[in-house]
């Protein structure tokens, strides 16, 4: 497949966000003349500096779009028993439609076994395995998480032909990597995923129409992994010898060479809180047999 655009073009997260928040907008509207109040609890265990940034983004997207928001701050020595009550309080809670429980959880919590303790129909961002489950079925009646959502969102918003394109997906964590390529695979893409044991890496994702950065490594992408004329989507968020937001990709060294890249930050992350928001509507609704 060729990618029309040839000039590098740096594609923003906002547009996408503003129209979706502005539909949502609408929709909260129709909930609250009925009485009912869409409502989201975020998890947060201590006070990491990527939680935080997600939880900025989240509130304030919610406070626009008229989505109530409760922080449930627990410390980071808390147990497991008590993590799982705090959990299931909120599970039971017929005010809150939506739980984001911010992940990777300190050590001494079991993820593996919390992830069955969070409400289906209240987990907007894809923790649970029933929704795992339908993301690989594609059963679109669950919530897929929110940054692979996301990541499909701007490249629909710009018009990036999907069908029958060759994605790479870089990275393969539950989070981001492996969702995103199930999300991209149901829209009929080619895709194929690469990880740390890849071999000949730039070869592969030199081959690539699109390009799905998630490795977790600030400027790892560099021109030589580029095709000529590619989109590079860029899901990274580290920070930088300088103390400066960075994503995965070399952005000032690819530019040139890519067709479209997103920036980090205003790229991946500032669609990512939208996505949230629109799970706890879809959540909500759902919840009132709407
Ligand atoms: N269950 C779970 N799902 C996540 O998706 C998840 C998580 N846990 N834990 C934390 C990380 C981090 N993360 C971010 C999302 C958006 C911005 C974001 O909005 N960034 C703005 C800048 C925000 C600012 O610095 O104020 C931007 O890129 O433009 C940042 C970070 C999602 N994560």
């Amino acid at each position: 497949m060729e990618v029309t655009a040839t000039k590098g073009q740096i594609i923003k997260g906002k547009p996408v966000a503003d129209q979706i928040s502005e539909n949502l907008i609408k929709e909260v509207n129709e909930l609250v003349k009925e009485g009912i109040n869409p409502k989201l609890a975020i998890v947060r265990v201590g006070a990491k500096g990527n939680d935080l940034a997600y939880e900025r983004g989240a509130l304030k997207r919610c406070q626009t779009i008229g989505i109530e928001t409760e922080v449930i701050e627990l410390s980071e020595d808390i147990t497991q028993e008590e993590y799982e009550k705090a959990l299931r309080n909120l599970n039971e809670n017929k005010d809150i439609h939506g739980i984001l429980c911010f992940r990777p959880l300190p050590k001494q919590l079991n993820e593996e076994e919390i992830k069955y303790v969070i409400s289906p129909e209240k987990d907007v961002d894809c923790f649970s395995p029933i929704n795992s489950a339908k993301i690989m079925e594609g059963d679109t009646s669950g919530f897929p998480p929110c940054t692979p959502t996301a990541v499909v969102e701007i490249l629909k918003h710009y018009n990036v032909e999907l069908q029958g394109a060759n994605i790479v997906v870089l990275g393969r964590s539950m989070v981001v990597g492996k969702p995103t390529a199930m999300l991209l695979l149901n829209e009929n893409a080619t895709v194929t995923i690469c990880h740390s044991r890849t071999k000949n890496l730039e070869k592969v994702t030199s081959e690539a129409d699109i390009l799905i950065a998630a490795v977790g490594r600030a400027k790892m992408i560099k021109e030589n992994f580029i095709k000529k004329g590619a989109v590079v989507i860029d899901v990274g968020i580290n920070v930088d010898e300088d103390g400066k937001l960075c994503g995965d990709v070399d952005t000032s060294a690819v530019f040139d060479k890519a067709s479209m890249i997103t920036p980090v930050p205003a790229g991946v992350g500032s669609v990512t809180s939208s996505i949230l928001a629109k799970h706890v509507v879809k959540a909500c609704k759902a919840q009132n047999n709407k």
